[in-house]
Formats: C-alpha cells, structure tokens, sequence
C-alpha cells in the first residue's frame, strides 16, 4: 500500500512527462503539484527547456527556488498545456477547486490553456460534487451579505475561511466562503447563478474544463481518463 504522500510524489513523475521541451506551460498550486514542480526542477537541471505560467505565489516561489522560468499571463497569448490538482472530481470530469485558496488565478490561466490534465489520488474521484465544502472567493467589503445570501438561497451553511487564527486573504486579497452543499448535482448551473450574486469572484467549480484525469491509486498504479 502506497501513502498518500507516495501516491503524490508518483502522479508528479508521472504527469512531468507531459511537459516537452519549450513548451509554454500553466503550473497549478497544492500538495500534488509541489511534487511535479520538484521534478520538474530536477529535469530542468538535466536540460528540459520550458516557460511557466504560475498560479499561485506558492507555486511562483518554488520555481523560483529550483531555478525555473516563468512569466506573467499578460505576455503570453495562449497555454499549450496546464497541469493542476482538484479536491474533487466528478463523473464528468467537472472539478472542485481552491482548497489551497488558489482558485481565481487557477482558474484564469487554465482558461488560457489549450489542454487541462488534472492529478488527483483516487480518493477525490467521486460519482456527484460537494462533499468536500465549494471555496467561492468573495470582496471583503460585504461579505457577510453574500454570506447570507448563499446560505439563504440554498438553504447550507457557509464557513469564512480562516488559517492560522486569522482571516485567510487569497493571492489577490480576498475572502474565500467554504460553502458545505454535501450534493452539486449541476455544477454547470451552480457556478453561473453564484456568479450573477454581486460580491463573488469566482467559485471553485471548473465545469468543461479539464480534459484529462490522471488518478494515482493506493496499489501504486496510475489510470488516465480522457474526459
Ligand atoms: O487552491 C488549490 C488548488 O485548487 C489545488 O489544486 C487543490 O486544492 C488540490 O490541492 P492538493 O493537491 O493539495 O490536494
């Protein structure tokens, strides 16, 4: 049996492969991720050429460390590829996203990305979505109204994100609302009607996005499904 650690590290080795020689590339955030942009760190030492698009200022900061490129959204036209992770992935292949409160930027540069593969260990792979709480980045300045508005319109409970004891501020200083739906039966439908509620960013919800599921499995094997 495989940790889940170990699970990580093989899907970051795994989907490094995809990554050919200078090729323009967005990078995701999170625990899965980290192993990728390792290797790819190592591979880079060995010669692989590419430039980065990153998500997150975590992920920024790690390509800095291990030396790799990367260059802000506004100069690059489009993505040949983006490779990220995902809290929960649905039968379709639509995903929860934002756990680690990278949802926004996640989202815009994976827009941008001619190809979406997601790495997830089997555990996230589930028949509906919203199990794992919906992140849903909101303003500060009034929150709490779309706050309520949410939990009245859907009849949940939403949670203000906090860590460390403090308010948690995403990369572009806003708030994140863990929203606990248990059932997203339409996350199609869910992500544009908590779009039309003035305050919200954007929802964790990626619906027609990924195109390819990598999942890594306690045996250690790894299964590919091509949405
Ligand atoms: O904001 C974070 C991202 O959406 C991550 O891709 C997601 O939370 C999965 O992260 P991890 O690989 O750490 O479980």
């Amino acid at each position: 049996m495989f940790t889940q650690d170990e699970i990580k590290q093989q899907l970051g080795i795994y989907a490094a492969d995809f990554i050919k020689n200078d090729m323009l590339i967005g990078l995701g955030t999170g625990t899965t991720v980290y192993y990728l942009l390792k290797e790819l760190g190592k591979r880079k030492q060995q010669g692989l050429n590419f430039t980065a698009v990153c998500t997150s200022l975590q992920t920024q900061n790690i390509l800095k460390e291990e030396g790799m490129n990367f260059i802000s959204l506004d100069y690059v036209d489009r993505l040949q590829l983006a490779i990220d992770g995902a809290d929960e992935v649905d039968e379709n292949g639509s995903l929860i996203k934002g756990g680690g409160g990278a949802l926004l930027q996640e989202k815009i540069v994976e827009a941008a990305a001619d190809e979406l593969i997601i790495i997830v260990d089997e555990k996230k792979n589930v028949k509906t979505l919203g199990a794992f709480p919906l992140p849903v980045e909101v303003i500060t300045f009034g929150w709490k109204q779309v706050k309520q508005k949410i939990e009245s319109a859907y009849n949940i409970k939403t949670r203000l994100r906090e860590k460390d004891g403090k308010v948690y501020l995403t990369d572009h200083q806003h708030y994140i609302l863990d929203c606990f739906f248990n059932t997203i039966p339409d996350p199609g439908q869910l992500n544009n009607d908590l779009h039309l509620m003035p305050g919200v960013v954007e929802t964790g919800l990626f619906v027609d996005m990924a195109n390819k599921i990598i999942t890594g499995h306690s045996d250690g094997s790894i299964t590919v499904r091509d949405i």
